[in-house]
C-alpha cells in the first residue's frame, strides 16, 4: 500500500520536460537568446560579453510554468550544420534565430530553414522564428522577415509556426517566446509526448 502511494504521489508530482533546438546561422544570436532565457527565469547566465561562438552544445534545464523545458543550442557555422540533424529526434520544438539586421545573408537562412524543415524526422512539431536584433536601428521589420519565410510556409504545413521580433540582447520579446511554443508543445503533446520527470 505504501508503495502504491509513494508510486502515486512521485507519478503526480512529475513535470513534463519538452526539448527545444534552437537553430539558426552563426552569428544569429542563439547563444544570447538562452543565456536571456536563463536570466530571465533563473539566477544563473553567461553575460552577453562572455559568449562566443558556439562550436560544441549549450543545454539548459528552465522551469518555465508547470513544465520542464530543456533548451539545446548548437552552432550554426556552416560545417556544424550538418550535426543538427542528430537532434531532431529528441525535439519537441524548433527555434530558428534569424539576424534581422543581416539582409544580405536572407537566402542563405530561408534555404538552411527549409533544409531543417522538409526533415521528416521533425515533421508536425511546431517552428518559432524569432527576428532578433529588434533593438537595432538597421533591423528589417517583422513583416519584411515574414514575406521572406512565407515562401516555405507550404513546407510548414498545419503545424504551429510564427515569426516574432525579440532582442535576445535586452530582453525583449524573449519570456513572450518562449511562453508562447510551451502553449504549443502542450497543444502537440498527442504525437509529441513529453518526458516526465
Ligand atoms: N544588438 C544586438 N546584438 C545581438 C543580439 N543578439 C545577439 N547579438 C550579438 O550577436 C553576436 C552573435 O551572438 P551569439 O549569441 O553568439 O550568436 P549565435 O547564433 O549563438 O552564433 P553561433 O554560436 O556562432 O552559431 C554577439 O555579438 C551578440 O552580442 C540582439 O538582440 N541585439
Ligand atoms: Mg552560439
Amino acid at each position: 500500500m505504501f508503495h502504491l502511494a509513494k508510486g502515486l504521489y512521485s507519478n503526480w508530482n512529475r513535470k513534463e520536460q519538452y526539448s527545444i533546438l534552437i537553430l539558426g546561422l552563426d552569428n544569429a544570436g542563439k547563444t544570447t537568446y538562452l543565456e536571456t532565457l536563463k536570466k530571465e527565469y533563473s539566477r544563473s547566465f553567461k553575460p552577453p560579453e562572455k559568449i562566443t561562438p558556439t562550436v560544441g552544445q549549450n543545454v539548459a534545464t528552465i522551469p518555465i510554468q508547470d513544465c520542464i523545458l530543456k533548451f539545446w543550442d548548437v552552432g550554426g557555422q556552416e560545417t556544424l550544420r550538418s550535426l543538427w540533424a542528430e537532434y531532431y529526434a529528441q525535439a519537441h520544438g524548433i527555434i530558428f534565430v534569424v539576424d534581422s539586421t543581416d539582409r544580405t545573408r536572407l537566402d542563405e537562412c530561408r534555404e538552411t530553414l527549409r533544409t531543417v524543415v522538409t526533415d521528416d524526422e521533425i515533421d508536425g512539431i511546431p517552428v518559432l522564428m524569432l527576428a532578433n536584433k529588434q533593438d537595432r536601428e538597421d533591423r528589417m521589420e517583422v513583416q519584411d522577415i515574414k514575406e521572406v519565410f512565407n515562401k516555405i510556409a507550404e513546407h510548414l504545413g498545419a503545424r504551429d509556426s510564427r515569426v516574432l521580433p525579440i532582442s535576445a540582447l535586452n530582453g525583449q520579446g524573449v519570456k513572450e517566446s518562449a511562453e508562447w511554443l510551451l502553449v504549443r508543445l502542450k497543444r502537440n503533446k498527442a504525437s509529441k509526448p513529453p518526458l516526465y520527470k
